[in-house]
C-alpha cells in the first residue's frame, strides 16, 4: 500500500525545488502578479481522509476549473436538451479559439473550451437576474466543499470585463447564430464571475467529490447528480478538459481533469480520490505546468490511472 500522505509531501517537496515553472497568465491582469513560485496540492479520499501538502490553503483563481460546476448547474436545470446547443468533442484547438464557430454555426464543441462555458452560463443565467445566477452556483461550491467561505474575487471579475475582448467577441458571435439567448454582455458577467471564484486547493479537491462518489456528496451521503451524470462529466473532463493538450494529459495522467490559467487542476480518480493542484506557471496548452508533473507523478505512484489494471 502506498503512503498517500507521505506521498503528496514528497511530491510538493519535488515541486518547491523545481526551476521550470512555466508562465503565468498575463492576460487577465491580477492574475500576472501571482507569485509562480507557489505549489499546493490536496487528495481527498474515498474514506474522507485528507492528505495536503505545500500551499494547499492559499486561495487561487479557479477560472475554467468553475466550468465543470457551472455544467454541473446547467445539466440540473435543463437536462439532456442541453446538447443542442454545446457539442461534446474535443476540439484540439486553444481554450479561447473561435475558428470552428463559423462552420458549426454558433455551436460549440464541447462544455469547457469557453464558446461552450459562454453557452452552460447562458443557459444558467436562464429565468434570473445575473447576480442571483451567479450567487446560486457560489451557493452550490459553498455546499459541496462544505465550506460557507468561498466567495468570487471582485477585482479578477472586473478585469476579465475590461479586457475579455476574446471572450466578448465569442458571445456575440454566437449571439449572430441564436445560440447566446440574453444580452451577451450579461451571459459573459456571469461567466467571468464564476471563472473569479477563489479557492484552496482543499476546497476545490471536497467540491469535486461528488464526481469519486459517482454522483453522491458522500458515502451514504445525498446524491448531488446521477450516476450516469458524474459518469458522464467525468468523461467529459477526460476527453475535453484540458483544451488542445486534452490527449496529453490522459497519456500522461489518466484521469478526468479540467484546468484552469489561474493553474489549478482538479483531478477524479473514480471511487478512489479527489485531487486539487495548484501551480500558477502555465505550459503553452495554458495548463499549469507543475500541476501536470505532480498529477502525473501522483498516478504513476499509485495506479490510480482510469487505463490501469
Ligand atoms: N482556461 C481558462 O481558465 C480560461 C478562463 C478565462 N476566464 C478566460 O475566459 O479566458
Amino acid at each position: 500500500m502506498t503512503d498517500i500522505g507521505r506521498l503528496v509531501r514528497d511530491i510538493a517537496d519535488e515541486m518547491r525545488g523545481a526551476e521550470e515553472r512555466g508562465e503565468v497568465a498575463t492576460y487577465i491582469p491580477p492574475l500576472a502578479r501571482i507569485d509562480p513560485r507557489q505549489f499546493g496540492l490536496c487528495v481527498v479520499m474515498a474514506d474522507g481522509e485528507i492528505h495536503a501538502a505545500g500551499d494547499s490553503e492559499e486561495l487561487f483563481s479557479i477560472q475554467s476549473v468553475s466550468k465543470v460546476f457551472a455544467l454541473t448547474q446547467a445539466l440540473g436545470k435543463v437536462g439532456d436538451t442541453l446538447w443542442r446547443r454545446v457539442g461534446r468533442e474535443p476540439s484540439g484547438t486553444p481554450f479561447n479559439s473561435i475558428v470552428q464557430l463559423e462552420r458549426e454555426e454558433g455551436v460549440p464543441r464541447n462544455p469547457f473550451i469557453n464558446a461552450g462555458a459562454l453557452v452552460v452560463a447562458d443557459i444558467n443565467l436562464a429565468g434570473h437576474e445575473p447576480r442571483v445566477a451567479i450567487g446560486e452556483l457560489l451557493r452550490f461550491m459553498r455546499y459541496l466543499a462544505d465550506d460557507d467561505t468561498i466567495i468570487i474575487d471582485e477585482a479578477v471579475a472586473r478585469a476579465e470585463q475590461a479586457t475579455g475582448f476574446r471572450n466578448i467577441a465569442l458571445a456575440n458571435y454566437m449571439k449572430a447564430f441564436g445560440n447566446i439567448t440574453h444580452p451577451p454582455e450579461l451571459t459573459l458577467g456571469v461567466y467571468f464571475h464564476q471563472c473569479a471564484i477563489a479557492m484552496s486547493c482543499r476546497q476545490l479537491a471536497m467540491a469535486g467529490r461528488f464526481l469519486m462518489h459517482g454522483g453522491f456528496y458522500e458515502p451514504g451521503g445525498p446524491r448531488v447528480v446521477s450516476g450516469q451524470r458524474a459518469r458522464r462529466i467525468n468523461a467529459l473532463m477526460l476527453t475535453c478538459g484540458h483544451y488542445d493538450a486534452s490527449g496529453d494529459f490522459a497519456f500522461r495522467v489518466g484521469l478526468p481533469g479540467k484546468s484552469g490559467v489561474g493553474g489549478g487542476i482538479l483531478a477524479i480518480a473514480p471511487g478512489k480520490a479527489a485531487i486539487a493542484v495548484w501551480s500558477p506557471g502555465l505550459n503553452a496548452n495554458g495548463n499549469s505546468l507543475l500541476g501536470t508533473l505532480a498529477l502525473e507523478r501522483l498516478t504513476e505512484a499509485t495506479g490510480w490511472s482510469v487505463f490501469a489494471r
